[in-house]
Formats: C-alpha cells, structure tokens, sequence
C-alpha cells in the first residue's frame, strides 16, 4: 500500500479505485496548504490538476514515484526536475479533444456572428431593428488558419472542413502525414508557413502546448501579419500570446474579435482589459469541462497513477527528455 496525494478533488468513482489499493489524502495545496503540506513527504503518487508543480515543492516528496495531472497540457509541473529525479509524469491525451474541439468552434461562432453582444442587446431590453450595424459575417466557407495540428488541431480542423466547408491551413514545425494520423483530412488540410497562412486566414485558432518556443510566438509581429478584419482565438495557453499586443490589435481595428479560453493570469485579473473588451469572447478555461469528458480525464489520470504506482509502463506517459 502506498500514499496518494490529490491535490484537486477526484469523482467519488475514481478515489474509490485508488483506495482499494493505497492511501488517500485529499488536500489542494490553495485550500488546505496544511494538509497538502502534512501528507507530501510521505507521497509516493499525485494527482490533480492546475496546480504549478516546481522544484522547491517537489523538495518536499523525497517518496515521488509519479505525478498523474488531469490534463493533457504539463506545462505547470517542472519537468527538468521531474526527469533528473526519475518520476513519471502522466497526462490525459485524446480522451478531451472532441470537447475542446467543439468549445473552440462555440468561439468561432460566438465571435463572427457576435452572439454575447446580441445576446445583451436582449437581456438589456434593446432589442429593436437589427440592422446592418448588427450584423456578423459567415464562418462556413471560410479560411481557418490552424496554430497547432496536433490532437486538437485536426479535431478543430474536421469539424471546420468537414462540416461548415472551410478551406483549412495550418502550421506545425513538422507537416503532419495526414494518410497515417488522420485520413480523413487528405486534401482538406494544407501545411503552410506562417507568412502565408496569416494573411489569408479569416481565423486564426491558436491550440499550441507552452513551451520556451511558443512563449509569446503571437505577438505584434504576428497579429499585424494577420488579415485585416481577422478573428484571433486561443484554445492553448495563454502565455503564447502577448495580451498588450492583442489588445492593440483589437484597438487599432486590423482585429475584429478574439475568442479566448486561457490567459496569462488565471483566474483573468479583475482589472485586465480582456474582461471587458467589447469584441472579446472571454472563457474561463473550459475547453474540456463537460460532465462526460472530465470524468473520462481522472478516469485516465487514475490508470496511469495506479500503472506507475504498481511498476508498470503508465497508459500515457508525457516524453520529458527534451526538458
Ligand atoms: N483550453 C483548454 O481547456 C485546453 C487547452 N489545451 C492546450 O492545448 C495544447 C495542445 O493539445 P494537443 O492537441 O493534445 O497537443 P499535441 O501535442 O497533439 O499538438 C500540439 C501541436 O502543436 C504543435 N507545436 C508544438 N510546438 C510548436 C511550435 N514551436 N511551433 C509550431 N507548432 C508547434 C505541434 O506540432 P510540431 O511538434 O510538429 O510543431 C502539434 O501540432 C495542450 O498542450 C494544452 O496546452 C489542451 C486541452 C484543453
Ligand atoms: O487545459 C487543459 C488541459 O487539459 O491541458
């Protein structure tokens, strides 16, 4: 029997499996720093999400065998260290991107045809002549410039495609080989580099991982580069992009909208212009937050923990030996 710590509530479901075989402690370290502080140095697994894993807190666990984040994105845990002390990291690949596929696209639509604007207008009881000053623009048969082809991207791009009829170009350090990763996608989705794909995108969808070489990747550079009129959304993280360059873009008019579901600070700061921007879609991270799709994550966190904790190779390992 070993020590489980999970630092976020897991389903009632999942804290069962664990404990039929290990100890639990419940503890996030933001509400309960003293019991989340009490159990780490007998830990030998945790699990959670959204909570910054670093050096001095991993100090703490000389027990660690295994980290199982309830997310695909691991850019919160400090992977150099993880890697030199030999603990697994695990994440949730797959299991979530229908469902952030599906929020991006709510974006898509909620920005170009304007539906939180509108939707006030109602609520506020000024709904009179809508007229050309109200009106939004089509997304189908558009141009959907993809910023990341992985996983989410193709998700994003079969449903932009295959459904709505746009023309889809994306960008990735490496052409994806579409006849293998998804066949579906021969021919409707064009490897294409950044100065060509950015002028000719009616949207722009960022769904990139963070990283030292996507930290601040759209800045003024790229959003100036962007068509004139062109809808900015970010589904990945949101210190790829820098928001006082967006937010000049927005102001300057070359941006119509941007839909964002992540930000640099998060919980969004009260007093960030981003709140209430008028042609800002502002999310509260939610890409994959359905009843359906977080249980299916901690269920796949849950595997991979118990895996590792039993010596086995987990069922999605996060590759850390290029931090
Ligand atoms: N808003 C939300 O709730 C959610 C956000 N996310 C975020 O989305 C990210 C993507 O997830 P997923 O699709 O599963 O990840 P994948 O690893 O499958 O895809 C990542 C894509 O980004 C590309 N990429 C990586 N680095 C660069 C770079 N420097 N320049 C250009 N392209 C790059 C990769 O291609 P290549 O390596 O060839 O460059 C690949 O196409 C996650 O890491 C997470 O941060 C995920 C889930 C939910
Ligand atoms: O942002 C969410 C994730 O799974 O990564």
């Amino acid at each position: 029997m070993k020590n489980v710590l999970a630092f976020k509530p897991l389903p009632a479901d999942q804290l069962d499996r664990i404990r039929a075989l290990h100890r639990v402690t419940v503890a996030d370290p933001k509400v309960a720093p003293d019991a989340f502080y009490a159990a780490l140095p007998e830990a030998h697994g945790l699990i959670g999400a959204s909570t910054p894993i670093d050096a001095a807190l991993l100090a703490k666990a000389p027990k660690l065998e295994v980290v199982s984040s309830v997310s695909v994105g691991v850019d919160n845990y400090d992977q150099a260290e993880l890697r030199r002390r030999g603990i697994l990291l695990c994440h949730t690949p797959g299991v979530l991107d229908e469902t952030v596929a599906d929020t991006i696209f709510g974006l898509l639509i909620a920005t170009s045809r304007r539906f939180v604007e509108l939707s006030n207008l109602v609520r506020e009881g000024k709904w009179q002549n809508i007229g050309e000053d109200l009106f939004g623009d089509d997304v189908h048969g558009k141009t959907l410039g993809l910023i990341g082809f992985g996983r989410i991207g193709q998700a994003i791009a079969r449903r932009a495609a295959l459904g709505f009829g746009m023309r889809v170009l994306y960008h990735a350090r490496r052409p994806v080989d579409l006849a293998a990763a998804a066949p579906d996608l021969q021919g409707k989705a064009t490897h294409t580099p950044l100065e060509q794909l950015l002028p000719q995108s009616d949207f722009v969808v960022a769904m990139l991982p963070l990283s030292d070489a996507t930290r601040g990747m759209v800045d003024a550079k790229f959003l100036a580069a962007m068509k004139r009129g062109a809808i900015f959304i970010n589904g990945g993280r949101g210190p790829t992009v820098s928001e006082p360059d967006l937010l000049a873009a927005l102001d300057s008019g070359h941006l119509r909208a941007a839909g964002l579901d992540v930000f640099t600070k998060e919980p969004l700061p009260f007093d960030s212009p981003l709140r209430t921007h008028p042609r800002v879609t502002p999310l509260p991270h939610i890409g994959s937050a359905t009843h359906e799709t977080r249980h299916a994550m901690a269920e796949l966190a849950t595997t991979n923990l118990l895996q590792a904790l039993a010596g086995e190779r987990p069922t999605a390992v996060f590759d850390t030996s290029a931090a």
